[in-house]
């Protein structure tokens, strides 16, 4: 039988990913052993399943160096990595807006914190607004609160973060869900075990 790499991303997305798979009959452990192991082999199924850094899935994936990968829709928006996008799994459902201190200007070329820049430049640019995009890692929200932008664009799922530090969404740019991607060769050479688990998942997924 041939054997698959299926990349999987650490964190958020994972307990979902982990348990869609599951349900799919992959032997996968539960999610709290999965914590430190990065390979999991699946004997009966040949399927190997690596845990990446979610941002890193597409670019296992575009290399060859995994067949299949689980990623978030923003992730692979900002990565534009030559891969194929074969299924909306439906997971880690969230939103990437706009938001900001209620009732303040911007600058006149507005300044947006993200970390997102690419998507978030696109979206600015399609609405034909100039703006200066300031790339930033994590904690967002903090970059209005001490002038360092006058927006920012990242992602919503709850709200509370932006609650609890006094800001508001002001538009929202789209929806995101988890995606299974497959790199462009392995979907030609590994087409009937790809297609048995894309239609496998698909089942899973309308139930
Ligand atoms: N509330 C949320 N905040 C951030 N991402 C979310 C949220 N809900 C769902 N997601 C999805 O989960 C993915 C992020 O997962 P996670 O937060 O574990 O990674 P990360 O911290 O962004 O990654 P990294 O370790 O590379 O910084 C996003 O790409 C998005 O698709
Ligand atoms: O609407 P909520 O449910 O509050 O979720 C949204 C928050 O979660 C994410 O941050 P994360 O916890 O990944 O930390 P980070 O700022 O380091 O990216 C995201 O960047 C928001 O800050």
């Amino acid at each position: 039988m041939e054997k698959l790499v299926v990349a999987l991303p650490k964190g958020r997305i994972m307990e979902e990913a982990v348990d869609l798979l599951r349900q799919c009959g992959f032997s996968l452990p539960k999610n709290g052993d999965l914590s430190r192991k990065l390979i999991i082999e699946d004997d009966e199924s040949q399927l190997t399943f690596i845990l990446a850094k979610p941002s890193d899935v597409p670019i296992y994936v575009e290399y060859g160096a995994a067949d299949l990968g689980v990623v978030g829709k923003d992730v692979l928006l900002e990565e534009s990595r030559d891969v194929y996008e074969l299924l909306d799994l439906q997971i880690a459902g969230c939103r990437l807006s706009v938001a900001g201190i209620p009732g303040t200007q911007t600058r006149m070329i507005p300044r947006i914190a993200t970390k997102f820049p690419k998507v978030a430049f696109d979206y600015f640019r399609r609405q034909g607004k100039q703006v200066e995009i300031i790339k930033l890692n994590g904690s967002i929200e903090i970059a209005p609160l001490i002038g360092l932008s006058d927006r920012i664009v990242d992602i919503v799922s709850t709200g509370r973060t932006l609650k609890e530090n006094g800001l508001v969404e002001m538009e929202e740019i789209m929806t995101i869900t988890s995606r299974l991607i497959a790199n462009r060769m392995s979907y030609r050479m590994k087409h009937p075990m790809i297609t048995h688990i894309v239609d496998t998942l698909e089942k899973i997924i309308k139930k």
